[in-house]
């Protein structure tokens, strides 16, 4: 058993948390919603006022929070989590943030005796329900070693990929492939809806072929019914294009694509779908097909 400070319990970390009561570690949550803190202490986790109280005497803090600021703030900030981590704990940084968020991070848990991976996670909410995540870590290959018990509470593909940030690099490719694929499955039925065909029809056997996809089985109902409950908000997916723009830049590639879903994106966001689930971006392209009778 771990003693484990989570920060962090929102759409993703309510669930990590809890597979790690339920592996049997001792988990110390905080969120800043009471209500979130609480619904871990209902499952058997224990509510912490604080980060600080959170993180005091843990071997292992795991932060899952929505982006760069969240994370500067609760782990480099005066209060934050490296303030109060134990001396040679471990700290994994599970939110999606820039490579250079994840870098500063390590830095300055170094400085301060705190070893600390950046593992980014795909999967979605159903992946972090059902503990079938997919894992991208950066970092010291010992690290990723002594936090494999952890990784296995609610992963199942978990990946050593490089030093701190690449995990974080990775997390960006495969933002800009949910985001296209999301767009272009939009477009499919845009097409056949428009020439007749029934849309679930048509992306069922879509589906069972080349062009079939995770993203696809797990948004199917949110395209077919257009609901659009998140899931990964559009705010989040936002936030995501940008890091994968930056990272091109930074890396001197030419992503045409990846700029077109980041414009998608944006535009998802300037009409007010900021808050629901990414695809919404079918409403975007439904946008732009709004027949005008003359
Ligand atoms: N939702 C998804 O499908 C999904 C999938 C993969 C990765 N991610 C990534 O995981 C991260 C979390 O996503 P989410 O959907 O769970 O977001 P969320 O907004 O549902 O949860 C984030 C939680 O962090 C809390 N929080 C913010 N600042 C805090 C602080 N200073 N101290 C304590 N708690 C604080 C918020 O109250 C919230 O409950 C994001 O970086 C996101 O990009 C999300």
């Amino acid at each position: 058993m771990t003693t484990i400070g989570f920060i962090g319990l929102g759409i993703m970390g309510a669930p990590m948390a809890k597979h790690l009561v339920d592996a049997g570690h001792q988990v110390h949550g905080f969120d800043l919603s009471a209500d979130a803190t609480a619904a871990l202490a209902a499952g058997g986790g224990k509510a912490a006022g604080s980060i600080a109280e959170a993180v005091n005497g843990a071997d292992l803090v795991i932060t899952m929070l929505p982006a760069d600021p969240h994370v500067e703030t609760a782990v480099l900030g005066e209060d934050g989590v490296l303030a109060h981590a134990k001396t040679g704990s471990l700290l994994i940084d599970m939110s999606t943030v820039s490579p250079q968020t994840s870098q500063a991070v390590a830095e300055a848990g170094k400085a301060r005796g705190v070893r600390v991976l950046d593992a980014p996670v795909s999967g979605g909410q159903a992946g972090a329900v059902e503990g079938v995540l997919s894992i991208m870590v950066g970092g010291d290959e010992s690290d990723f070693r002594a936090a494999a018990p952890v990784f296995d509470a609610f992963g199942k593909t978990v990946v050593h990929v490089g030093p701190h940030g690449a995990g974080q690099v990775v997390k960006a490719a495969n933002q800009l492939l949910v985001g296209g694929i999301i767009a272009l499955n939009a477009e499919a039925l845009v097409l056949m809806e428009a020439s007749g065909v029934d849309p679930r029809l048509g992306l069922e056997v879509l589906n069972g072929g080349l062009a079939g996809s995770t993203v696809l089985t797990r948004k199917m109902d949110n395209f077919v019914n257009r609901s659009y409950d998140p899931g990964f908000r559009i705010d989040l997916h936002h936030k995501d294009m940008g890091i994968a723009q930056n990272a091109a830049r930074g890396a001197e590639v030419a992503l045409p694509l990846t700029a077109a879903v980041a414009q998608l994106v944006a535009a998802a966001r300037a009409q007010g779908l900021g808050d629901r689930d990414h695809s919404a971006l079918l409403a975007v392209i439904e946008g732009f097909n709004n027949r005008k009778e003359t």
